[in-house]
């Protein structure tokens, strides 16, 4: 596992978040973030994503499966960006909620 050295961190989720808003605004085809912007099932989409990758986060903590954790942890987080942009929200909304409970 990472020896808790973070930098880069706040670095990789904007590029994360721009890559994302990106692909909302250009529609690539191949992209699977584009996919879930334009999917049939509209919002629900990354909503049943989110849902799913959460039961495999836990099920991988009481395996106590540290590589499986880290592994749906990204998922989700991944996951969350792409809502939060659906939403028309952005890391700076995310990031003032956090900073409130400081
Ligand atoms: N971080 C991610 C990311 N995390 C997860 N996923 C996708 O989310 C899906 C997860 O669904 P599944 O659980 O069904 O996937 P799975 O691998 O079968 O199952 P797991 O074992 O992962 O749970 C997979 O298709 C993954 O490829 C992601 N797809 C894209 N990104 C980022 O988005 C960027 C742009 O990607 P595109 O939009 O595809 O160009 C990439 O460069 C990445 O940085």
């Amino acid at each position: 596992m990472s020896d808790g050295a973070n930098t880069g961190d706040e670095e990789i989720l904007d590029e994360l978040f721009a890559v994302i808003e990106s692909r909302k605004e250009e529609l690539p085809a191949g992209s699977y973030t584009a996919s879930l912007f334009t999917h049939e099932k509209g919002e629900n989409a990354v909503l049943e994503k989110l849902g799913e990758e959460t039961t495999e986060l836990v099920l991988a903590a009481k395996d106590d499966d540290t590589e499986e954790l880290a592994h749906e942890a990204a998922d989700i987080v991944y996951h969350l960006l792409v809502l939060l942009s659906m939403k028309g929200m952005t890391l700076a909304d995310l990031r003032a909620e956090l900073d409130e409970r400081r």
